[in-house]
């Protein structure tokens, strides 16, 4: 089995045969690659070039924007600052993570959610901010709009599946992997296998090789995009929400011999979606669910106990 390579323009005319093939990558695989988005080639290299430049500041620079001063998930995570898998040692990766604002005037502003914190932009980085806030809006629209193929293929209501990610808790990341490091031993990995914690993740690479993705038949599977095409991939909230018809597949970067840049795009609804299972009668608010994993990945947010 491979991974499928769609193509977003058909999928939006609604071609047979691409939406079977986005079903079987769903829901059997839980990944896929996607060309044809309307963001070139030339767009993407620019978004990683300016988090390419971001990581290599001096650690100095990067410090005022250090998400650890904070009580939310805005700004740089260093080295270390982020374990995804409890059996292995925190991530040697860094990340710059940006997320949704919600306008102060919004109903739910008042409320100071984590998850629709402020945003910190490092002011030794000129360009940067317009760059990649440009970014989120065009990656926040590509993920919507393969979210509403995915609702058709699925039956699954397209407008209210789209009213639920209004306003999204949605969060930029650009992840720096450096060459794997001389000491690092069997548990420490770039970012060590885990399954996305919200719904669509629609990820960039700079063309360095590194991802795997652990395939039906349990092998690791390396996947790559050239800048221009993306990888995209499923997690656990939507797993749950569609009662397991979509796949939240894990996946890791074991790092190698030099760096590495990627940009996912976590896509999730809004605070208050109730993501229970289909004919369930709980609730499961997807804001919890987000919370909850923030709390248990991120050393700076883990609480005790
Ligand atoms: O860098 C990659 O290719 C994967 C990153 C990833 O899995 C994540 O940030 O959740
Ligand atoms: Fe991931």
């Amino acid at each position: 089995m491979n991974i499928p390579e769609l193509d977003l323009e058909k999928l939006k005319t609604g071609d047979q045969s691409e939406m079977a093939r986005l079903k079987l990558a769903v829901g059997e695989i839980g990944f896929l690659t996607v060309a044809n988005t309307g963001l070139s080639a030339v767009r993407i290299a620019r978004v990683l070039q300016a988090y390419r430049d971001f990581f290599h500041l001096p650690e100095a620079q990067k410090r005022p924007v250090d998400m650890a001063r904070t009580g939310a998930n805005r700004g740089w995570g260093g080295p270390g600052s982020e374990q995804v898998n409890p059996d292995a040692n925190p991530d040697f990766k860094e990340v710059f993570d940006c997320g949704y604002e919600l306008p102060s005037d919004h109903p739910m502003a008042a409320r100071q959610l984590g998850v629709y914190a402020p945003n910190q932009w490092p002011d030794s980085a000129p360009g940067f901010r317009a760059e990649i806030e440009t970014y989120y809006r065009e990656a926040l629209e590509v993920g919507r709009q393969v979210l509403t193929c995915i609702a058709a293929s699925f039956d699954l209501g397209v407008d209210s599946f789209a009213a639920a990610f209004d306003p999204p808790m949605a969060l930029l990341r650009g992840n720096y992997y450096p060459a794997r490091p001389d000491w690092a031993g069997h548990k420490d990995f770039g970012i060590a296998a885990h399954t996305d914690y919200g719904c669509l993740t629609l990820l960039a690479m700079d063309g360095a090789p590194g991802l795997s993705v652990r395939m039906p038949d349990g092998t690791w599977r390396d996947v790559q995009a050239p800048p221009g095409k993306f990888v995209i991939n499923f997690g656990e909230m939507l797993e749950i929400w569609t009662g397991g018809r979509v796949k939240a597949t894990l996946h890791r970067v074991v790092g190698g011999g030099g760096e590495r840049i990627s940009a996912p795009l976590f896509l999730n609804p809004s605070y208050d979606t109730n993501v229970a299972p289909p004919g369930s009668d709980q609730v499961r608010l997807a804001g919890e669910h987000l919370t909850r994993r923030f709390g248990e990945t991120y050393l700076h947010l883990k609480t005790a106990g």
